[in-house]
């Protein structure tokens, strides 16, 4: 199935798609910023490192580790330069999607390389920016988009190992229409726009207008 993305057009799975208002149309683009998204997960994805953003973008949502791409850098390389910025290890990370925001608050396109790692070296550390925490992977979340039900019924208690799972009520809105397809590797790519913050300047509060995710075949971000 051939999607327009409003900046791409791609060929693709559908996987979820929604509207705030159907027939609402992609909003304009006039600049585009690149940005990285890195997930660790253990040897069988049982467990995903997070951490807690704690300024900037994204403060208070529990994310991957990454940030903008430096001009004169590839994705990869910004990937792995933040992974080591905002949690102190370095991994062989893998892409696994792509993803393309926009908000009323700023209205340039955030395109997102996202990445994935199985392993990693060094120790992992607190930083400025993020707080590093283990989260469990639950059966939900590899089955497809996780549900409502799911985050409503969310427990902050750890289960026997130890361990909280992972917390999508405290994540970026979209990423509950994604996240089970970069725990089963599959590529994927996709976009959302978010609408004006119900509290002003906070762009955390922005409501999701209008998302598209879909399974695609092609080629990472870096070839
Ligand atoms: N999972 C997920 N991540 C997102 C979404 N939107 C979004 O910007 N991000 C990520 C991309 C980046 O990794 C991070 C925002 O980057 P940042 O706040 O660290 O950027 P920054 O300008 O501070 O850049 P830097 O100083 O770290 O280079 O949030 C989203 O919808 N879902």
């Amino acid at each position: 199935m051939l999607v327009n993305l409003g900046v791409v057009e791609v060929d693709a799975t559908e996987v979820t798609s929604g509207s705030a208002n159907s027939g609402l149309s992609w909003s304009h683009i006039d600049k585009t910023q690149l940005y990285t998204n890195g997930f660790i997960f253990n040897e069988n994805s049982t467990k995903v490192l997070l951490g807690l953003k704690k300024r900037g973008l994204g403060c208070g949502f529990y994310n991957g580790f990454g940030g903008k791409v430096n001009p004169g850098e590839t994705p990869a390389d910004a990937a792995l330069r933040e992974l080591q910025e905002e949690a102190g290890i370095s991994s062989n990370l893998a892409h696994a999607g792509t993803l393309l925001f926009t908000s009323a608050a700023d209205p340039k396109l955030h395109h997102i390389e996202i990445y994935r790692g199985d392993d990693w070296s060094g120790e992992i550390t607190e930083s400025e920016e993020m707080r590093p925490e283990w989260f469990r992977v639950p059966s939900y979340a590899r089955s497809g988009v996780i549900p409502t039900s799911a985050i409503k019924e969310w427990s902050d208690v750890p289960g026997e190992d130890g361990l909280r799972t992972v917390p999508f009520g405290q994540m970026w809105a979209d990423d509950r229409f994604w996240f089970h397809l970069l725990v089963a590797k599959r590529p994927f790519i996709g976009r959302v726009d978010f609408g004006e913050p119900l509290v002003k300047g906070d762009l955390n509060s922005a409501p999701l207008l209008k998302w598209w995710f879909g399974e695609v075949n092609g080629k990472g971000a870096d070839g």
